[in-house]
């Protein structure tokens, strides 16, 4: 037996002694991560994303996850013949859309990310806001001005839901330390009189991470995170920011409600939040236990 140290074993434990101070920050505190429809389409990475809440777990944090699920409920649209438009990046969804948001959201996503993570050895719960009334949601609208006469138009995005309340007892009981349950949750809301609604799942993140006062939120995405203009990425930004970034037509599409929604989260108590890329292996455990972190923080 050779007294030289195994270079890899000792790089390994080196990297596990760097993290003690990130693991002793985010102790027992609770991190809601919005996993996006399109960080879900490689296996491999949807395997690596499920150990690696499970790790989080095990190191004392307490994730809450909220998914999409936007390019797989296309998907079923496009296969019924069903057209579906997108307003500053919100799904206009009318009742035969409705059926088929509940349906892959509750459904099948939901459940194989609930698998993915007991397979690694977690014990996921998988829920929507419709279950024990979590997210009560009121109908969302939406404003366009008309160029020419400068009249201000209502837009009708139908069953789109915006939240009003989150009702987080359920989420504190599956948390408790006493069960230790990782809640799934995919972003389902209802209204007063009962009737589901599409809820945008960065916004519904949002409100869920507000209410639990999360330490992070952490939105997963496809790109890097926010890019400035000359496509560069943008490192921090103050919730202040954002309006003009959304003004300036900086920030598009789907960027919209994930930064409207970063802003508001840190406004209403949560500690930061982070757009970061979830195409990258193990992007959650560089944001949380790594000096560098990754993507875009809003504080
Ligand atoms: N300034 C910006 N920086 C980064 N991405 C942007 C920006 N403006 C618009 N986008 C678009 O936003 C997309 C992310 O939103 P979205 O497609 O809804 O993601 P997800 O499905 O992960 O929620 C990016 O792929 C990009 O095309
Ligand atoms: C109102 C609205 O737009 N709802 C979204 C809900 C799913 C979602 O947000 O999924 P991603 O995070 O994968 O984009 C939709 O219908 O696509």
């Amino acid at each position: 037996m050779s007294d030289t140290p195994h270079i890899p074993a000792q790089f390994t434990a080196e990297t596990l002694s760097e993290a003690l101070p990130y693991i002793q920050r985010y102790d027992r505190q609770t991190v809601v991560i919005k996993y996006g429809g399109h960080a879900m389409v490689d296996e491999a990475l949807s395997e690596a994303f499920a150990r690696d809440v499970v790790l989080l777990k095990h190191l004392g944090v307490n994730p809450v996850i909220v998914h999409g699920g936007g390019p797989q409920i296309a998907s079923l649209l496009d296969r019924l013949s069903i057209k579906s438009e997108f307003r500053d990046g919100l799904r206009v969804t009318d009742d035969a859309t409705m059926e088929v948001v509940e349906m892959v959201l509750s459904g099948p996503i939901n459940k194989s990310i609930v698998r993915a993570i007991n397979k690694a050895g977690g014990k996921a719960v998988g829920l929507s806001g419709s279950d024990a009334d979590m997210m009560r949601v009121k109908r969302a609208t939406r404003t366009t001005r008309d160029p020419d006469s400068h009249v201000e138009q209502v837009i009708d995005l139908g069953y789109v839901g915006e939240p009003e309340a989150v009702d987080v007892a359920v989420l504190k009981l599956l948390t408790n330390y006493d069960h230790d349950f990782i809640p799934v949750i995919a972003p389902v809301g209802v209204d007063a009189n009962g009737k589901r609604y599409n809820v945008n799942a960065d916004t519904a993140a949002g409100a869920i991470a507000s209410a639990l006062k999360a330490t992070r939120l952490l939105l997963l995405t496809d790109v890097a995170g926010v890019l400035d203009g000359k496509k560069e990425l943008i490192r921090e930004l103050q919730a202040d920011d954002v309006p003009a970034l959304v003004r300036d037509g900086v920030a598009s599409g789907g960027m919209i409600p994930k930064l409207e929604t970063a802003a508001s989260a840190v406004k209403n108590g949560v500690g930061g939040a982070v757009i970061l890329d979830g195409r990258a292996k193990h992007a959650l455990l560089m944001e949380l236990f790594t000096e560098h972190g990754a993507g875009t923080i809003v504080l």
